[in-house]
């Protein structure tokens, strides 16, 4: 079943982890062998084993299929179409208002405090491409988050390589979080608060290095055979890129990623827009990396810090969620369909991203 088309409000899939099959299966081998019935207990061990399987390929893959309805509803749009003419996008845009319409609002409070900026790179600075090495962002985008990173700390958070969205951004005026947050590098100079402190790297997830490289090998060699397929080595993470692969290959993809992940239970996977993300089970994301990064450069007081996290993806909801329990700031989606977010506010694609950064330069200059 698609779930993109079931509902009007998209719930994104919580993570799915491979590794549990190890404690399932240990857990119900007794069973399985007490239930009788089957001259060879060995072979009702496996049947077990494999109807876990069936079932975490199947969860997998239910999350592979929920997991990018854009294209569905540009298509229900048709050409030149717009997600006005949909009446659940605009239900959902009463409770998650436009970032651009609501401006006012947000930088009403702003007086007097300081806003901080994180963003998000690919669907937010850069949008959706088929090839990930291609998700280049415009001269104009880099300009205004250029702008931006003058005027406020700015920090990139991406679950791309931290080298490979520096490569992208070509900003040397910014602070840098890779692989979903687990590479950090806190070296923009002028916004760091606390004077004299030197450039920190802060790689939470350092150990995992060793088996992201071998996991990485793994799933190439695993996939290599389904035309599409897309490994992308994220240093602290890999990427299992589906886009482009065709719908009917998608379990296969599952059923991989599963058997490769059976031998590291110390990975798991969470999903993105058609992609698996595969990471170390610790207890770190975009969220606890946005607490860092304030933390790190002296903006952790909330009564006169205001974060605004820009994202597109399910990685980004973990930030989100910190601001909103933080009670400061704002996260802000950006989305074409309606979806459960712990967002305040929302923007519809990434030259809507790019006008909300420019109202903040031009706001800030006429406030100064
Ligand atoms: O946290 P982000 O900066 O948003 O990174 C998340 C993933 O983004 C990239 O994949 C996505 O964008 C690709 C290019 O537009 C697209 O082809 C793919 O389908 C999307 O999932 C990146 O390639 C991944 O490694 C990141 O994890």
């Amino acid at each position: 079943m698609d779930m993109s088309t079931s509902s009007p409000v998209i719930t994104d899939p919580v993570s799915i982890s491979p590794p549990l099959l190890g404690s399932l299966t240990s857990n119900m081998m007794p069973f399985s062998v007490m239930s009788g019935g089957c001259s060879s207990p060995g072979m009702n061990v496996s049947a077990s084993r494999r109807k876990i399987e069936e079932v975490l390929v199947n969860g997998l893959l239910d999350a592979m299929k929920s997991s990018s309805p854009r294209k569905k509803h540009n298509l229900a749009f048709g050409p030149g179409g717009s997600p006005d003419e949909d009446p659940a996008y605009t239900a959902w845009m009463s409770k998650c208002p436009s970032a651009l319409t609501s401006f006012k609002q947000i930088v009403a409070n702003a007086h007097g405090r300081k806003i901080a900026v994180f963003l998000d790179y690919d669907g937010t600075l850069s949008p959706i491409v088929d090839d990930p090495d291609k998700a280049f962002m415009s001269p104009a985008m880099r300009a205004a988050v250029r702008n931006v990173a003058k005027y406020f700390p700015t920090a990139i958070v991406s679950g791309r390589s931290r080298k490979k969205v520096c490569e992208f951004v070509k900003l040397k005026e910014l602070c840098y979080a890779g692989s979903h947050g687990m590479d950090i590098v806190t070296s923009a100079p002028e916004h760091n608060t606390e004077k004299g402190k030197e450039a920190n790297l802060f790689q939470p997830a350092l150990e995992f290095l060793p088996m992201i490289d071998e996991v990485s090998k793994s799933l190439l060699e695993a996939t290599s055979g389904i035309k599409g397929a897309n490994v992308e080595n994220n240093k602290f993470c890999v990427s299992v890129h589906y886009r482009n692969v065709a719908e009917k290959d998608w379990k296969v993809v599952a059923r991989l990623v599963n058997e490769v992940l059976e031998a590291f239970p110390r990975l798991k996977v969470t999903n993105g827009r058609m992609v698996l993300e595969v990471r170390p089970v610790i207890d770190w994301d975009k969220g606890k990396a946005v607490e860092f990064l304030l933390q790190s450069l002296g903006l952790n007081d909330s009564e006169n810090v205001i974060p605004i996290y820009i994202g597109d993806d399910r990685t980004d909801e973990d930030a989100f969620k910190v601001l909103r329990e933080r009670n400061c700031g704002y996260g802000i989606l950006v989305s074409q369909v309606p979806k459960d977010t712990e967002a305040f506010y929302s923007l519809r694609d990434p030259s809507e991203v790019m006008a909300f950064l420019n109202s903040l330069v031009r706001w800030k200059k006429h406030s100064l």
